[in-house]
């Protein structure tokens, strides 16, 4: 079958009209012609460039033995109302990215991995009405895929430079707090045991006077690793103020808060920041109170480790203190 002097007949309105492959090769848009069994009639330039498969080789044989990336099952399904209701449907790259692998070689689009596509596929009316072919409209519409993954990408970047502190990774306090007036939520309704903790750095001023700005930031910036590394993927750890961090033990107990609280107090003393030059060392006070029905609200709660570790502060600092 010459691709060439091929016409391809359309149902405009009711009436058949002959359409010359030249018209459809010269178009940026990809057009096939299939019958019931799969079987390709047409393929024009757009869709032999891009595929580089040239019509003579892929007419005549099934769309899918040419194109193994075509889920077949799906397809088949897919197009039953262009047959039974002969009504148009549509793919859409939100859907499913593209139905042919095809690769991109435009400037603008040659960083996407495959061409993203949106296809529309409807019925060839016969003069007798049946329908024994439908027609496929592929269209690149990798720019714009790309241009609203990009944005996508950029606004989750956003939300979650919002959420965190730019010095340390944790949770900064106003998400901090917005999760856990949720957890409260929960503990109010479940009962479950949890434990709020509040932790501060000991004589902190001092670190900075002594050593420098940076020098401070740099042991903050350690002291959030190591807090990181002695908690559980579902605990809550944020950095609440200047050097002070706030940790919600999710299903713990004092009694278990207090196992973590002694943990990060030790490694804390044991850990040494270098910084130019020089070795600093520094001790953490820790605050514990564990959830009970009395705190009318998530900052009640708070406030009550807050005094626990006032407490921890005022007894000599380098421990942790329970709210009683
Ligand atoms: N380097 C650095 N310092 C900070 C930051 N935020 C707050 N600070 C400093 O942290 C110090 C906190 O000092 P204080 O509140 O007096 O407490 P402290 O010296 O740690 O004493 P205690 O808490 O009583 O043991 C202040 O000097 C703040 O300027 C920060 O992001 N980086």
């Amino acid at each position: 079958m010459n691709a060439s002097t091929k016409t391809l007949t359309q149902n405009t309105e009711g009436t058949a009209s002959q359409v010359p492959l030249e018209l459809l090769d010269s178009i940026e848009v990809g057009i096939a012609v299939l019958d019931r069994n799969f079987t390709v009639h047409v393929w024009n330039k757009f869709l032999e460039n891009h595929s580089a498969k040239k019509a003579q080789s892929v007419i005549g044989g099934s769309i899918f033995s040419h194109f193994s990336e075509i889920d077949e099952a799906w397809l088949r399904t897919k197009i039953d109302p262009v047959f039974n209701l002969k009504s148009p449907v549509f793919i859409i790259w939100e859907q499913r990215p593209f139905l042919f692998k095809f690769t991109c070689n435009r400037p603008v689009t040659c960083a996407a991995e495959f061409m993203y596509q949106n296809v529309t596929i409807f019925p060839i009316v016969e003069n007798n009405g049946r329908v024994e072919r439908f027609c496929m409209l592929v269209y690149d519409v990798t720019e714009q895929a790309l241009g609203k993954l990009g944005m996508e990408h950029l606004n989750e970047e956003l939300k979650t430079a919002s959420r965190v502190d730019g010095l340390t990774g944790l949770f900064n306090r106003r998400y901090w707090q917005e999760r856990f007036d949720e957890m409260y939520k929960l503990c109010v309704r479940r009962g479950k045991p949890s434990t709020a903790l509040m932790l501060d750095i000991d004589h902190f001023k001092r670190i900075n006077d002594t050593y420098g700005h940076q020098a401070g930031d740099k042991v903050i910036q350690m002291l959030a690793a190591l807090i990181k590394r002695c908690v559980r993927e579902t605990d809550l750890a944020g950095r609440y103020g200047g050097e002070e961090f706030a940790i919600m033990l999710n299903d713990s107990t004092v009694e278990d808060a207090r196992a973590v609280a002694e943990r990060i107090r030790q490694l804390a003393q044991r850990l040494t920041v270098e910084h130019e030059g020089e070795s600093i060392s520094f001790t953490v006070s820790l605050g514990l109170a564990q959830f009970s029905a009395d705190f009318k609200s998530a900052m009640a709660w708070l406030e009550c480790s807050d005094q626990a570790l006032y407490k921890a502060k005022e007894s000599g600092r380098n421990q942790y203190c329970i709210y009683e």
